[in-house]
């Protein structure tokens, strides 16, 4: 048999481009995740995130632009690549009569050597669950389950599709420690998330996409940092006049931007420092406005897409 292609990334995707009718919903995405590391794929509802995952798992053929998973195809290569890849679908995509135990033994036996059930299943609280049929099992049991089936086989790459939407806090650091694992054993870990938390605490790397396409990437540190930027967020009365706001704010002092960025929330970005606070408040008391919360801190990622976009991802 002809070895494998040797891929120094595991995960290549090159102009890629996925249309339904005559909609590009995937538009010129390049993608890069490399082994031992994670790489968050992050953007609003709609962004065409799980078509570019589905793209990497052989389950949509793209229009245009080339895919490459340890340096295979994945649709011409699926069997080559089957034992090696590890996947997480959005809505679990398991057969539903099968009691939960049973479903993992079964993929498990497709393995040459197959993670320990018994530790998985107590690492993602399977236990409590076993023998409920997947047709019963509540959203956040049924993408615990279905993570377990996707890492079970020991994968090389790891394709998770938004690993813990829908799941309590605690199922959820379950999730994340589980994931950090599989980067520290040399997985490439690639997920899709709108969850800023979830690309903070976890990512090495992050791809923010929006329309189909990368409008910004890099490690977490290097999306935030911004020479002194900082956000200043405030609560307060919806529709406050944030034009006169960033005048009053920039009146002696570095120029920052004010965005509403949902009814009654506020953030000032920029060089924010204890002049704009004073200006702050005095404006708000000339106006008669009682602000409710007040905080500032570094920029989020949260605010690198609203810069990027004027719009939050939520
Ligand atoms: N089979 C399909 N036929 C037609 N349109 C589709 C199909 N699958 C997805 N779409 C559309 O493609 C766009 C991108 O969808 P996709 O699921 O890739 O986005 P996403 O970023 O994963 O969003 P979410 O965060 O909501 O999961 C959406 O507008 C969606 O309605």
């Amino acid at each position: 048999m002809p070895a494998s292609p040797v891929a120094e990334q595991a995960v290549e995707i090159s102009g890629l481009v996925k249309r339904y009718g005559d909609r590009a919903v995937v538009d010129g995405l390049d993608l890069v995740a490399r082994p031992g590391a994670v790489t968050a794929v992050l953007g609003p509802n709609g962004a065409g995130k799980t078509t570019t995952i589905e793209c990497c798992e052989g389950l949509r053929r793209p229009d245009a632009g080339t895919v490459r998973v340890l340096g295979l195809d994945p649709v011409d290569d699926a069997r080559e690549l089957r034992p090696r890849v590890g996947v997480m679908l959005q809505d679990g995509g398991l057969p539903t009569g099968v009691p939960a135990a049973q479903m993992l033994e079964h993929v498990a036996r497709m393995y040459a050597d197959p993670r320990p059930l018994d530790e998985l299943t107590e690492r993602l609280g399977l236990g409590s669950f076993a023998r409920t049929t997947v047709r019963r099992l509540s959203g956040g049991q049924r993408q615990r389950l279905a993570l377990a089936t996707a890492v079970v086989g020991r994968p090389q790459v790891a394709f998770l599709d938004e690993p813990s939407a829908g799941m309590d806090p605690q199922s959820r650091h379950a999730v994340w420690q589980l994931v950090r694992e599989l980067r520290d054993e040399g997985v490439a870990v690639v997920l899709t998330t709108h969850l800023m938390d979830e690309a903070e605490d976890l990512a090495d790397h992050v791809v923010v996409v929006d329309h189909g396409k990368v409008i910004a990437q890099g490690s977490v540190r290097d999306l935030v940092s911004s020479g002194d930027d900082r956000t200043l967020r405030l609560d307060a009365t919806p529709g406050l006049d944030v034009v006169a706001l960033t005048a009053a704010l920039t009146a002696d002092g570095p120029g920052v931007t004010t965005t509403e960025t949902s009814p009654g929330s506020y953030a000032v970005v920029g060089p924010v420092g204890p002049t704009t606070v004073a200006a702050l408040t005095r404006w708000l008391a000339e106006q008669d406005v009682l602000a409710t919360r007040l905080t500032v801190g570094r920029r989020t990622l949260e605010d690198v897409f609203l810069d990027l976009t004027g719009r939050t991802l939520r």
